[in-house]
């Protein structure tokens, strides 16, 4: 796809440093008014610090980022355009980014800057709609499976740095410690101006009272929760059970050796993807997936490939107040819908065999296994339920 969009037409300290994920560190634009870049955020590609940059041959394409062609010809076969950010290629370079690299550096959370660091060879990343920036607050919430008061408590007592939930006011990511006055800029946005030095649970329930009925009332929720589950119609110990199948010569008695989960498998390309979307949205609810034909063992990986993104993906719910201050204008979008690799289908087979073997240890004289945070991070990591389409089992006891 061409694209004249160029990040050359700004300075790197017109960008301020949003936050960032395993693959990609996103900024939003912040310099002088400018129709092509106002209001949109930067989506960079990093590279562990272990590896080298990327590198374009003089007169090759750099192909634009897979997350555009995957968006724009796959997901939003599935997910409506409104719920999702506007994606564009823009043209960047090398001593751009060092600068941009430089002067963010500071910003980035210590675990992630052992980690990888800005990649600096490619020439093409992603400008998408800015769902944080501007005026007001915004909320982003990773794997909607958690309940919001146990997400709310994880994210006070991590002093915000947990990955799946944060708080942006007016573009700045909110770093919440046990004292109130750290929610300052939340409490300013919730609660009326009377509301004096608010006490954390003060805060807290008018951030949920607020949150709740966007939630509630969004049918994105639905349209995930349903992509997730069909998706991921056998589960990964099913689709494992299909492989092993599949890889069993006919009427073979001894113990042959099976490849592991998606072994020889090819990472399907895009017209692999909208081939697999016809035949998902043509077929997917007459097929019998309690007894899957190992014929299929093809498009059940690449079903259970997407439903991985559809579990992984995040929303962002932003709250924009009217001019008069009066009305806050509510909307959701669901960002990271990014492709997964063949590669993840074996680790995701070991972490469910792991999951099984923690949970059979309830019958154990260890039960406290269950109760661990450990154990109830994983299994609610990779329970494909959207709790908060549940209110009562969101709010527990209460
Ligand atoms: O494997 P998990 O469960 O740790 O999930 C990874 C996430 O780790 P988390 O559990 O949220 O700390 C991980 O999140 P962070 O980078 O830790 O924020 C990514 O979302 C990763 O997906 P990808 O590499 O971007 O495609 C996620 O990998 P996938 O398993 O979804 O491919
Ligand atoms: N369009 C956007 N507007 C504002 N902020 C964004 C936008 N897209 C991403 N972000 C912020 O940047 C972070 C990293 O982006 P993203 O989740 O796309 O990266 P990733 O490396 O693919 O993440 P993960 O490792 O979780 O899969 C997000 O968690 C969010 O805080």
């Amino acid at each position: 796809m061409s694209t004249n969009v160029h990040v050359i037409d700004t300075q790197p300290s017109d960008w301020s440093y949003i936050s960032e994920g395993g693959s990609s560190i996103v900024f939003s634009y912040s310099g002088p008014s400018n129709p092509t870049f106002d209001a949109t955020a930067l989506r960079l590609r990093k590279v562990s610090i272990h590896e080298h940059d990327t590198v374009i041959e003089p007169g090759q394409e750099e192909p634009d980022d897979p997350t555009i062609v995957f968006q724009h010809r796959v997901i939003q076969r599935l997910v409506p355009a409104e719920y999702v950010p506007r994606l564009e290629t823009v043209h960047v370079e090398r001593t751009w980014l060092e600068q941009l690299a430089k002067s963010s550096e500071a910003r980035r959370p210590a675990e992630r800057r052992a980690k990888d660091r800005i990649d600096l060879g490619k020439r093409k990343a992603v400008l998408a709609t800015d769902l944080v920036g501007g005026a007001g607050w915004a909320v982003e919430i990773k794997r909607v499976t958690k309940a919001l008061i146990s997400l709310w408590d994880a994210w006070i007592g991590s002093s915000g740095s947990v990955n799946n939930l944060r708080v942006f006011v007016q573009g700045q990511m909110l770093k919440p410690n046990t004292l109130p006055s750290s929610l300052r800029p939340l409490a300013q946005q919730v609660l009326p101006p009377e509301v004096d030095a608010p006490l954390l649970e003060t805060v807290r329930d008018a951030f949920i009272t607020t949150l709740l009925p966007v939630l509630l009332e969004t049918p994105v929720l639905e349209t995930l929760s349903t992509q997730q589950r069909s998706l991921d119609a056998l589960d990964v110990e099913g689709l494992s059970s299909l492989w092993s199948k599949a890889h069993t010569p006919l009427g073979s008695t001894s113990a042959v050796s099976i490849p592991r989960l998606g072994a020889d498998l090819a990472q399907p390309t895009v017209e692999d993807w909208e081939s697999f979307i016809s035949l998902y949205r043509a077929n997917h609810y007459n097929m019998n997936h309690d007894h899957p034909d190992p014929a299929d063992l093809q498009y059940y990986c690449h079903a259970y490939l997407l439903s991985a993104s559809f579990k992984d993906c995040s929303i962002i719910l932003r709250m924009v107040p009217s001019a008069d201050g009066k009305t806050l204008k509510k909307s959701i979008t669901v960002i990271d819908l990014d492709v997964k690799g063949v590669d993840r289908l074996h680790k995701w087979e070991k972490l469910d065999r792991q999951i099984v073997e923690a949970y059979s240890k309830i019958s154990d004289p260890n039960p406290e296994v269950l109760s661990s945070g450990a154990f109830l991070d994983m299994w609610w990591s990779r329970t494909p339920e959207l709790l908060l389409l549940r209110p009562n089992v969101m709010f527990g006891n209460q």
